[in-house]
């Protein structure tokens, strides 16, 4: 497993962006991940996989500070963006998802118009600019903008799926965030659409960095940069505790994986947790 601060070339593509240090995550009392040390590349996109219960959303939410919203999870360890922990004091958990967004397994558009699903967020964060502008680039950037430039008034949720989770993260790239956080985006979505995100992905990474929770290995094969394989084991307590059993480029998790257990889960002969 590689560790050093910089993985590729001198630009900060490639420099960590974000990072959990001995990060440990409990629900009322009872561990559920601990001590995971991952650092996210700029403009990389890192897969997140491993079977069900291993931790792979908790560690999402970690990123972005939602299991503040949680109430009885308690995180331990450290989280930088950019260097900064972001559950220092004085840290506005706020200012912490407009820089760290996040798009959901199902599509969550607000029952509003397309337009309006994309301003609103806007105006919240306080946007004084050309919001008409804003909303068109961020619809183009998810390659919607042709579909319903002269819908714009209509209801999001009249959408197809797959429009509206590119609509969900064409509202995510309005705020202009840094990194995006995906759970399992494509998982309530036709083969089509699902295709049309995973390009969408491969384009984004050059402007953002994304981590994606995926349980489909050829998508985590497909888009992903870098690999991060979670497992559970049983704590003392007799539950299932998530671990980072192994993190490394997507070509060696799934090619060459130096841990058994990897080995194990991506070439499907164990898909369950321990
Ligand atoms: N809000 C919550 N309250 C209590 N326990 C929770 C909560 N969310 C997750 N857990 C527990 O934490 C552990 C890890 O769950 P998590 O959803 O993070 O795993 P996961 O790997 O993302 O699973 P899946 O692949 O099924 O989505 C599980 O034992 C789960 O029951």
């Amino acid at each position: 497993m590689q560790s050093p601060s910089t993985f590729a070339g001198s630009s900060s593509s490639g420099k960590i962006i974000l990072k959990a240090e001995n990060l440990s995550v409990y629900y009322g009392g009872t561990p559920a991940l601990r001590n995971v040390t991952l650092p996210l590349l700029r403009n990389h996109i890192t897969g997140l996989i491993g079977p069900s219960g291993c931790g792979k959303s908790t560690l999402l939410r970690c990123f972005n500070r939602l299991n503040d919203l949680i109430k009885g999870a308690q995180v331990k360890g450290r989280v930088f963006l950019d260097g900064r922990d972001l559950y220092d004091v004085g840290v506005h958990p706020v200012e912490i998802r407009r820089r760290v967004g996040m798009v959901f397994q199902r599509p969550n558009p607000f029952p509003k118009s397309i337009y309006n699903n994309i301003a609103v967020g806007l105006r919240v964060n306080g946007f004084r600019g050309d919001i008409d502008g804003l909303v068109e680039q961020s619809l183009r950037q998810v390659g919607l903008w042709n579909e319903v430039k002269d819908n714009l008034r209509k209801n999001a949720l009249s959408l197809s799926g797959g429009q509206q989770q590119r609509l969900c993260i064409a509202r995510a790239i309005a705020l202009q965030p840094e990194v995006i956080l995906m759970d399992e985006p494509c998982s309530a979505l036709d083969p089509i659409s699902t295709a049309r995100i995973e390009e969408l992905l491969r384009e984004l990474k050059q402007k953002y960095t994304i981590a994606i929770v995926t349980h489909n290995l050829k998508q985590a094969s497909l888009v992903s940069d870098r690999v991060a394989f979670f497992d559970a084991v049983i704590g003392e307590g007799g539950n299932r505790v998530g671990r980072l059993v192994e993190y490394d480029r997507t070509e060696v998790i799934f090619q060459r994986p130096n841990n058994p257990a990897t080995r194990d889960y991506v070439t499907g002969r164990r898909l369950q947790a321990l």
